[in-house]
């Protein structure tokens, strides 16, 4: 059955009601090139598959990193400079938090000075290429919602001093969303209300936009993936790179110890004997608070959204269904009456595959620990944890000035 043929489809079926024939012309045929098989997702809520037996992991500890810190240090730079390494930055979301309706990367984080935070990314991975005396390749993941405003601040920042031909931007796939009844949102009456398809399709994402070859034309064997939003993020870290090579495993995430058992952050651990990452909520209060001997947490590495793939690892992975996470969400709609609304509350689902349940897809990860006042600032909102007004006392604290 196509989906406009579904009676329980009332907003595509209102429209339609009140559409000339040519807006229906316009809207059959997007309703066709839509895939909607995520509706199947909604029963299982957040629950997409079952977890399998979670084991706590231990992480490579920051004073074995600085013992063996000159050894990796040097096999780090030597993949760096042989090419071997690039980067891809998350950045298809929007500041919607910060309550911005630009992309996230545009903030201003500077006092004095304006200082944005793409700049400052951008200034962190030339911390690196400084010192290893070649360019490393930057993809950008952008979405339809900001790719124009992001491409845009980059050109008119002159790609803030980094080579344009070492930058390239690919967007990120849209899925349709719904209401908590599984009835599609339309967000005008010719258009289906689209979401970005989460972070975890970043690498097919690529693949889809003819990346792959570039890829493999500079023979990069190393993709470091990370978010937007942590101004303190080193980028195509030497340490990190050459500690993932020396322990010979296929992917490494960094980690820190986290701050309290209810710390809202995922943990590396593993599940059946593979690397994973359990979600806070899907700790249990034992799991969370279980101590070893000596006091730590047993389950106390939180991830901060940085990791590093083996390039021929992925593509093996590509071709495989990652979980689809289904979502609450704010959905912005047009009602069956016409009128636009802005909801304040979550009113309906999004699909979101996570980059996260990659880990779960390799052989094995290593947990690399980093301190967190030097490497981690998230920006989330605008004040309180996680806050621009957080982030700036951790980036003055490292000799950033702002
Ligand atoms: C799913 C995931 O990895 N969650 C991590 C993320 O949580 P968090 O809740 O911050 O995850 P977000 O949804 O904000 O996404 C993180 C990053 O992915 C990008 N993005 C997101 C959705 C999308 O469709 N496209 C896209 O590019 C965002 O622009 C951002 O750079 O960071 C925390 C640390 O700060 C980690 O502890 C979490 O494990």
């Amino acid at each position: 059955m196509k989906i406009w043929e579904d009676d329980n489809q009332k907003y595509i079926k209102a429209m339609m009601e009140k559409n000339t024939t040519e807006q229906n012309e316009k809207l059959t045929k997007r309703l066709e090139e839509i895939d909607f098989s995520v509706l199947e997702h909604i029963e299982r809520k957040e629950t997409v598959n079952e977890r399998g037996v979670f084991a706590p992991l231990d992480a490579v500890e920051v004073s074995e990193i600085e013992a063996r810190g000159a050894e990796f240090k040097e096999l780090g730079l030597k993949a760096i400079r042989e090419g071997k390494v690039g980067a891809v930055l998350l950045a298809g979301g929007q500041g919607t938090r910060l309550g911005l309706d630009r992309p996230k990367g545009t903030l201003n984080i500077g006092v004095a000075k304006e200082l944005y935070l793409f700049e400052q990314l951008l200034r962190n991975l030339m911390d690196v290429t400084d010192e290893a005396g070649v360019y490393v390749p930057l993809y950008i993941m952008t979405s339809n919602i900001n790719n124009a405003d992001t491409t845009a601040f980059f050109e008119e920042h002159d790609y803030f001093g980094y080579p344009k031909d070492y930058v390239k931007f690919f967007v990120q796939e849209m899925v349709p969303a719904c209401d908590y009844e599984g009835r599609i949102y339309m967000e005008s009456q010719t258009e289906v209300a689209m979401s970005p398809n989460g972070n975890g399709g970043w690498f097919s994402s690529m693949v889809n936009a003819g990346l792959l070859s570039d890829i493999k034309e500079r023979g990069i064997e190393w993709i470091n993936v990370f978010a937007v939003d942590n101004c303190l993020q080193r980028i195509a870290d030497p340490m990190f790179v050459g500690a993932t090579i020396a322990y010979g495993c296929e992917s490494g995430a960094k980690v820190v110890r986290k701050a309290a058992p209810d710390e809202r952050v995922g943990v590396l651990c593993t599940e059946d004997g593979k690397p994973s990452i359990a979600e806070y909520y899907e700790m249990t209060e034992e799991m969370s608070t279980a101590r070893k001997e000596n006091g730590d947490l047993k389950y106390g590495f939180g991830v901060i959204l940085n990791y590093l793939f083996s390039e021929k690892k992925l593509e093996q992975i590509a071709d495989a269904r990652m979980p689809i996470h289904v979502v609450e969400k704010k959905i912005p709609y047009m009602d069956v009456d016409g009128t636009f609304v802005k909801p304040e509350q979550p009113n309906g689902y999004k699909f979101e595959t996570l980059v996260l349940d990659m880990v779960h897809m390799m052989d094995d990860c290593i947990p690399y620990e980093v301190v967190r006042e030097r490497e981690f600032a998230p920006i989330k909102n605008l004040h309180g944890v996680d806050s621009l007004d957080s982030a700036r006392e951790l980036m003055k604290g490292c000799g950033i000035e702002l």
